[in-house]
């Protein structure tokens, strides 16, 4: 059994830091109380229904059920994260309706740990600090130690935490580091989804023991849901609430268990040689019982008992505290450090900082060589009608690959980085805006440098105008390029389940926009119909701004038009760049139109982006993403089961938790 230490007291009031022995000691109570989420036609499907719960300080209690009972929904309610539906009765904390801090002396642990895999614990916990913990360094740094040492992560607070795919922590480990993450801020109530789930029975041993521990040394409000625990791990906890289609079927202690289950309802014990947890799911289960449960447990003493016990009450100015913000440090700084954070994460992957780099620089100079010095002009400065498609083709290359190379990445990447937010958000860790700012930033930051690794190579092999600031604009154009991937990547991936799903959507969406550019097909040959898309093509804009970079100025030597009887000339040929840009409808006195496009691109790619990412954690109209993306991936199945899951753990912000979970919501 591991042992858990005390995390030491280190209580600064004003600075709002924490410790267990200062914080307030709190037991929840249900009264009455219901949810329910709209059906369909109308509808409303009751989940859970009338529930007198009580969650003791002090103790640790197992949720159990059968599969579909309620026990994610009540945990949902319970931590307030469950926006989606509408929830009657109270939730009271220490008698008194939820405060508005709440989410900052309670945490969430979800099932899956979700960690950033390129960190190490001792990282992860300070980046968490710095978000979470509004004191010094030294006192940070103090905290992060002790809660590390708390779950017995000294000795692993430099090893990689790793994946599936990069070996790093143990199950058990990435566990307790995920524990570790929301015990910084010494909840007084800790909620976890399935903590046990996926460990061997060690592990899971181990981790039960520190939960306990965690409970009756610290003096958490410890609640998990928990499946199929073995016998050792069930007699651990204190409590057991058992719920069968979101009704209250036992809600005791788990020392009672065996003798309510053994007389009343069913009058027989388990079977000698069957764990007494299989068994009562069993018999939950058992198609053909008559055996009314709930109205059992209704009916039993022990649930009278159950709700007469003992509750916590608000120390002299614990509730003040408690009210007073929403989160625990400034949005620059959370900015700040969000940003700090994504850039040490994409710096420690190797594959994605060292791979991208080099595989960018090959593909630069590869280009280059395909078009070796095919823009460059003779000894007199002049050029050559066969130089105009290759420099063309450099160019558009070029832009293409730029929004490739960021927009594919930033939507691979989604499915981690979004569940991380909506872990985080959840908690109360930080608001939206400094999230996604922070994101945005860094994925232009670093696809940018690609794109310029990628850019100089082609530039100065293809021989590209070389005119002073010309490979400047060049340059500054693949930025915003990329600037623009990173901001559709982030709006795709906010709409879309999985990876395969972006797959889906961004071909779609990107190729008309590269077909009508004006380079795959010429300007006067798009037809009508889809001039549209031409004139909101990114590609158009930016190819019109670096054609007109290259051909400014430029003249041809070999456009000798032959002297032909009826006047026209058989040969498309151009004396100048400037006749070639006409050609192309484009005008050299374009350039302040196309900035201007491209900058109301990017922005309104940005809105969008942080629309969706703010749908996501269920802010605003949640509906949006559920109807936009629906409709746009109707077609493309794997996600009604999912999509239901996550608006199921659809986040509210802490401000929110002002009237919400008490009496009549
Ligand atoms: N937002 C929702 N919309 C529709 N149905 C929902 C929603 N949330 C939960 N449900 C339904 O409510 C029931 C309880 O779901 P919940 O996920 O809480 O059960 P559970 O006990 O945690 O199940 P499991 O052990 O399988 O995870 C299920 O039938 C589920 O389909």
């Amino acid at each position: 059994m591991e042992e858990v230490q005390q995390i030491p007291s280190r209580l600064d009031k004003r600075n709002h830091s924490v410790d267990m022995r200062d914080s307030p000691r709190c037991t929840l109570r249900t009264s009455k109380m219901s949810y329910s989420v709209p059906g369909p036609k109308g509808t409303r499907k009751t989940i859970l229904s009338n529930l007198d719960l009580v969650f003791e300080q002090a103790s640790l209690t197992a949720l159990m059920g059968p599969s579909g009972a309620g026990k994610t929904s009540l945990l949902s309610v319970l931590s307030g994260n469950a926006p989606s539906g509408s929830v009657t009765g109270s939730v009271l904390v220490n008698e008194k309706p939820s405060p508005r801090g709440f989410k900052r002396i309670s945490a969430l642990v979800p099932q899956d740990d979700v960690l950033l895999s390129s960190l190490t614990p001792l990282e992860s916990l300070n980046f968490a600090a710095r978000l979470r913990l509004d004191v010094s360094a030294s006192e940070r740094s103090e905290q992060v130690n002790a809660v590390l040492s708390s779950l017995s992560l000294t000795s692993h607070k430099d090893t990689l935490i790793g994946s599936v795919d990069k070996r790093g922590l143990s199950g058990g480990q990435r566990k307790r580091v995920s524990i570790a993450l929301e015990l910084l801020i010494n909840p007084s109530i800790l909620f976890l989804d399935e903590p046990t789930s996926g460990l061997d029975s060690k592990m899971a041993e181990d981790v039960t023991s520190i939960l306990m521990s965690l409970a009756h040394d610290q003096g958490r409000t410890i609640i998990c849901t928990i499946h199929q625990p073995s016998y050792r791990i069930f007699s651990s906890f204190d409590n057991l609430v058992l719920l069968s289609s979101g009704k209250v079927v036992f809600a005791n202690t788990v020392a009672n268990t065996e003798n309510y289950f053994s007389s009343n309802p069913l009058n027989s014990p388990p079977p000698n040689n069957e764990n007494p947890v299989d068994f009562y799911m069993r018999i939950l289960q058992d198609s053909d019982s008559t055996v009314d449960f709930p109205s059992a447990w209704l009916a039993s003493p022990l649930n009278a008992k159950n709700k007469l016990a003992t509750v916590g009450r608000w120390g002299p100015g614990e509730l003040e505290f408690v009210n007073r913000k929403a989160y625990a440090v400034s949005r620059l700084r959370q900015f700040w450090v969000l940003f700090h954070r994504f850039c040490v994460d994409y710096v420690k992957d190797k594959t994605k900082f060292i791979g991208g780099a080099g595989l960018k620089v090959t593909v630069g100079v590869m280009i280059g060589v395909v078009w070796l010095n095919q823009a460059k002009p003779d000894g007199d400065g002049k050029h050559t009608q066969d130089s105009i498609f290759p420099t063309q083709g450099a160019l558009f290359v070029c832009l293409f690959s730029s929004v490739m190379d960021t927009l594919f990445p930033t939507v691979m990447v989604m499915p981690t980085t979004k569940s991380l937010l909506l872990r985080e958000y959840k908690n109360g860790v930080y608001s939206l805006p400094p999230y996604f700012f922070a994101q945005l930033l860094a994925n232009v930051f670093f696809q940018t440098v690609n794109s310029v690794l990628m850019g100089v190579p082609i530039y100065l092999l293809v021989g590209l105008n070389m005119a002073r600031w010309r490979i400047f604009v060049f340059l500054g154009c693949l930025t915003v390029m990329s600037s623009i991937g990173a901001a559709l990547g982030l709006f795709i991936g906010s709409l879309v389940e999985n990876t395969q799903q972006a797959q889906q959507v961004v071909m779609p969406t990107l190729v008309p926009l590269e077909l009508f550019s004006g380079y795959i097909i010429p300007y006067d040959k798009i037809p009508d119909w889809s001039l549209w898309i031409y004139h909101i093509s990114f590609f158009a804009y930016a190819l019109s701004l670096l054609e007109i970079n290259q051909f400014e100025g430029v003249v041809f030597s070999d456009c000798v038009v032959p002297d032909v009887p009826d006047g026209t000339c058989p040969i498309v040929c151009f004396e100048t760049g400037e006749d070639l840009l006409e050609s192309m409808n484009v005008y050299v006195t374009d350039v302040g139109k196309d900035i201007l496009a491209l900058a109301v691109t990017f922005s309104a790619l940005a809105g969008c982006g942080y629309y969706a990412m703010r749908s996501l954690v269920g802010g605003w109209d949640g509906g949006f993403r559920n109807g936009f993306a629906g409709g746009l991936l109707g077609g493309c199945g794997g996600g009604g089961e999912e999509r239901r899951g996550e608006s199921e753990s659809e986040s509210r912000k802490v401000e929110d938790l002002k009237v919400p979970l008490v009496g009549t919501v």
